[in-house]
């Protein structure tokens, strides 16, 4: 961060995609302090500069893992990359630990459970001072550690801030494009990881390509209807963090959303990975109804994974919605 005293950056959550975004960070030259909450585990990723969930990848010397928070205390910008519905703990245990002024940039994607709030929200309802930042898009964790390239959105209020954040990340194989806009970048990704459920479970009955690209089509209206009623920029959602992360993830076996709705769909046992999806997709449908948004595919995955709705009916009352024109209002 060229204008700040410090280069240091803070990476809260020590998963996948924390480690992910540390690398980043350190191939841009920043030193990094990744905190994970198991000491043991973090000693491990220390000592041996591996990441049991990023094969292939080597972290940067850059990297300090830690496994106490008050390591954060000295960070000019703090990454959270915490599953969504532990964002709020997490960030309420480092109270008094960050520096007042240090950005907090999300990287989690969801909708919280209790309150239905989009991440954001949660971190302006606990700390309402700390300038808030999203970073989203579509981004495999595996991929981007391995070296292969990808493109996502930061997203701050304050667009010089979002440039200069933008710039911590941006580095050989991953560009990152600054907004605005960070209730439309925030809505992307949690609504996309719902849509992905969606996804997989067509593709896992055997639907086809042809329903998959209907779910993209209609997943997107949903995710724009909402939006817009939300204040999100359609141009957001028809981009890298809301465009682009539905594609990738309605597409790709990487993705443990699109994965779980597969096994739903084929009456396997889920593989037990974080699906965001599954636990968002509530609050989600409680945040649509407060902003009078119809998602009928958002409903036919909350009834399906929550409600234990068959599959084929779902999908039956789906087909038998009444025409419509084609718009994202209706
Ligand atoms: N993996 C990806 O490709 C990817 C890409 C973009 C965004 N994301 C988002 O990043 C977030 C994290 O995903 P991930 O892939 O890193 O998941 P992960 O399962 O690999 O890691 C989650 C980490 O969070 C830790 N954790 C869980 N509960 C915690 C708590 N209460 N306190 C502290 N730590 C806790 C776990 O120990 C684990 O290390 C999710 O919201 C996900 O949607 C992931
Ligand atoms: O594996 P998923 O479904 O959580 O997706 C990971 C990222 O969000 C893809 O951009």
């Amino acid at each position: 961060m060229e204008n700040r005293d410090e280069r240091l950056i803070g990476v809260v959550g020590a998963g996948a995609w924390g480690a992910a975004l540390a690398q980043c960070a350190a191939q841009a030259d920043h030193p990094v302090v990744l905190w994970g909450r198991d000491p043991a585990r973090m000693a491990a990723i220390a000592e041996s500069r591996r990441h049991p969930r990023l094969e292939g990848m080597r972290l940067d010397r850059r990297v300090e893992c830690v496994a106490d928070m008050a390591a954060l205390a000295p960070a000019a910008a703090v990454v959270l990359a915490v599953p969504a519905q532990t964002l709020r703990p997490v960030l309420a245990a480092l109270a008094g630990v960050l520096r007042p002024d240090a950005p907090a940039v999300i990287a989690a994607k969801g909708i919280e459970r209790e309150s239905a709030m989009t991440m954001p929200e949660v971190v302006s309802d606990l700390d309402p001072r700390r300038p808030v930042a999203v970073l989203s898009g579509p981004t495999f964790a595996g991929e981007l550690a391995r070296g292969l390239p990808a493109a996502a959105t930061l997203a701050c209020r304050d667009i010089a801030l979002a440039e200069e954040l933008a710039a911590v990340f941006h580095g050989v194989n991953l560009r990152l494009y600054a907004s605005d806009d960070v209730t439309g970048a925030a809505l992307g990704g949690a609504v996309k990881n719902v849509l992905a459920i969606a996804a997989g479970a067509v593709i896992g009955a055997g639907l086809g390509s042809n329903a998959r690209a209907g779910v993209i089509a209609r997943g997107l209206a949903e995710m724009t209807r909402l939006g817009e009623a939300m204040g999100a920029r359609t141009d957001t959602l028809a981009g890298l963090s809301g465009l682009g992360d539905l594609v990738l993830s309605c597409t790709d076996s990487q993705s443990r959303n699109f994965s779980f709705g597969h096994a739903l769909a084929r009456g396997e046992t889920p593989d037990g990975q974080l699906v965001e999806g599954a636990l968002t997709v509530g609050p989600l449908l409680a945040r649509a109804a407060r902003h009078g948004a119809d998602m009928p595919i958002a409903e036919a995955v909350d009834a399906v994974v929550n409600q234990g709705a068959p599959l084929d009916r779902v999908i039956a009352r789906l087909l038998a919605r009444p025409g419509r024109r084609e718009s994202t209002s209706g």
